[in-house]
């Protein structure tokens, strides 16, 4: 799991930076709302998540909780934090 996060999380370093004109990422990053984009983005998959934990959807419940932690690292490199953030944090609690 964690190489999964880590990877993710470099390609989402590298749209950042290197801003490819076909990559949704990097249109987050540029967007015209700002951090809205993503913002909004993770207000709507956490109310689709919600909705399919009422169905008891666990495909769905897979795929609105993989949108939500894609964008949810989006956010974080748009702060400038990275996942050694999300994972002290986590580690602080154990
Ligand atoms: N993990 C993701 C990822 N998860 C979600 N999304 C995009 O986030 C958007 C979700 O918005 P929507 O809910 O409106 O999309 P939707 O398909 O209508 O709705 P859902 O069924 O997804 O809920 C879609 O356009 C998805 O393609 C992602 N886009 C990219 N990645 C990763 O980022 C990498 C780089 O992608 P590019 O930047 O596009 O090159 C990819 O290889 C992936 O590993």
């Amino acid at each position: 799991m964690d190489d999964v996060l880590d990877d993710l999380f470099a390609v989402i370093e590298d749209r950042k930076k290197t801003v490819p004109e076909d990559s949704y990422t990097a249109s987050l990053f540029t967007h015209e709302k700002g951090e809205n984009a993503v913002l909004e983005k993770l207000g709507e998959e956490t109310t689709e998540l919600v909705l399919a934990a009422k169905d008891d959807d666990r495909e769905e419940i897979a795929h609105e909780s993989a949108d939500i932690v894609y964008h949810l690292l989006v956010l974080l490199a748009m702060k400038d934090m990275d996942v050694t953030d999300l994972e002290a944090e986590l580690e602080a609690r154990r």
